[in-house]
């Protein structure tokens, strides 16, 4: 055993609280027209971490990201965003808040008419005052982070969609944001580039500080590098917590979701009305 140097050997303490959560979803109620999507939805986004937000297809993970970015505002409850609710802020609050937050689509749409370099310059000659000499080290610096620096000068015709994606990720970070939103970041990767997304989320989270949320219907590998999951399900949270014990849950519905069965609570069909509406129900009818 080796001796115990004072202050050295730290005795465990029991798991600390979770940090005060960067974003926190309080009761809220959501739909389009007459589509309900979330139905008194409560969760939260643990400051510094990587959360997972997995569900059904359909089931709302965009919304859920469009209220926090609030290109959708809730019908009730609260979003909030490092402690301000998102649905009650003015023009000039409301831009500050995005500010602080970087979004990577679906496929990480980079513009196709402007290099990689320029791709990543956007933002920076869009919303700051930055010289062009601080925009190029910003952006070289955000292309080194995501091993791209050698290939600023290539068009996004000349990138493969993994390297594209990275291109995005290197955009989504260019003006610092706290909060990274991913929607569907592996969408159409092969394994290797899927794997190399994934790891690089988790060390930009890491090394930059971030809050991260990942959209993703990538079991395996969101479950790898995510400290939070959260499950929406119908309307609902069906689970929130750590991959392991969302992956031990004995919840039915996050049972369906964990082992990807196809029957199970999580409705297969898109909401709609009966089959004797559509079909009639004439008896005898072949
Ligand atoms: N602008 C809109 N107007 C009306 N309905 C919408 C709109 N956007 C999304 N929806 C509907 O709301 C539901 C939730 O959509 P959302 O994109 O949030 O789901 P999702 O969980 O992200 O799905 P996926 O995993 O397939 O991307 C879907 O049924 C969709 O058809």
């Amino acid at each position: 055993m080796p001796e115990k140097v004072p202050g050295f050997f730290i005795e465990m303490e029991p798991a600390a609280p979770l940090p005060h959560p960067f974003v926190e979803f309080r009761d809220v109620t959501f739909g389009y027209g007459a589509r309900a999507i979330l139905g008194g939805v409560s969760f939260a986004v643990p400051r510094g971490r990587v959360t997972a937000l997995m569900g059904a297809s359909g089931g709302g993970k965009t919304t859920v990201l469009r209220l926090i970015g609030r290109q959708q505002r809730a019908q009730r409850g609260e979003v909030l965003f490092d402690g301000q609710d998102v649905g009650k802020l003015d023009a000039a609050g409301l831009y500050k808040a995005r500010r602080r937050m970087g979004m990577l689509f679906q496929f990480g749409a980079l513009f196709t008419d402007m290099s990689v370099f320029d791709n990543v310059a956007f933002p920076l000659r869009e919303h700051t005052q930055l010289s062009e000499a601080l925009v190029r080290d910003i952006v070289l610096m955000k292309l080194d982070a995501v091993g791209l620096r050698g290939a600023r000068d290539l068009m996004p015709s000349e990138v493969s969609g993994g390297m594209a994606r990275r291109v995005a990720l290197a955009r989504a970070i260019a003006l610092d944001p706290d909060l990274v939103m991913y929607d569907e970041p592996f969408a159409g990767l092969d394994p290797i580039s899927l794997g190399t997304a994934a790891r690089l989320i988790r060390q930009l989270n890491d090394t930059l500080g971030l809050t991260s949320i990942v959209v993703s219907h990538d079991l395996e590998e969101t479950f790898r590098i995510a400290d939070h999951v959260i499950i929406l399900a119908n309307g609902g949270i069906a689970a929130q917590g750590k991959p392991e014990e969302v992956r031990e849950s004995a919840d039915p519905l996050v049972h369906q979701f964990v082992n990807a069965l196809p029957d199970g609570p999580v409705h297969f069909h898109y909401p709609v009305v009966g089959i004797e509406e559509d079909f009639g129900n004439e008896g005898g009818r072949a």
